[in-house]
């Protein structure tokens, strides 16, 4: 029989709004210090305070990978990986503010109405 006509979405369309927002968001992170794992040299004994660390470039794996099933799956990542930076930071150090910021802009981009917009332009 004919292959049948209906859209067949191999996670191309998630993808690609996961690609955009991901794109979105780190372009915030100006000093790139989110776009790789912090390590106990550059943060002592970071890996005793943070169980489950989360970067851009892990996320950015992820997404090639096809491990996220849907957008706020991506979201609970990017609030982890600012949240990190908030738990083994002091609020006066400029990590801590640079995640707080980067978690208004990451809740705003992602914000419901914004998503449905995008599902509707992508589908
Ligand atoms: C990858 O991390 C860094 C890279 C370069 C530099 Br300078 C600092 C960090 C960093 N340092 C600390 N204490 N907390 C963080 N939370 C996310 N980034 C960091």
């Amino acid at each position: 029989p004919r292959a049948c006509a209906i859209k067949a979405d191999d996670g191309a369309i998630l993808r690609t709004c996961l690609e955009y927002l991901q794109k979105a968001l780190q372009s915030k992170d100006v000093n790139g210090f989110f776009a790789f794992p912090v390590t106990d040299s550059i943060a002592p004994g970071y890996s005793n305070i943070i169980h489950t660390p989360m970067d851009f470039s892990t996320m950015e794996t992820k997404i090639e990978k096809n491990d996220y099933r849907s957008v706020m799956e991506y979201k609970k990542d990017f609030l982890l990986m600012c949240t990190n930076a908030m738990t083994y930071n002091r609020p006066e150090t400029v990590y801590y503010k640079e995640a707080k910021r980067l978690v208004h802009i990451g809740v705003k981009q992602l914000s419901k109405e914004k998503l449905l917009t995008m599902k509707k332009t992508q589908s």
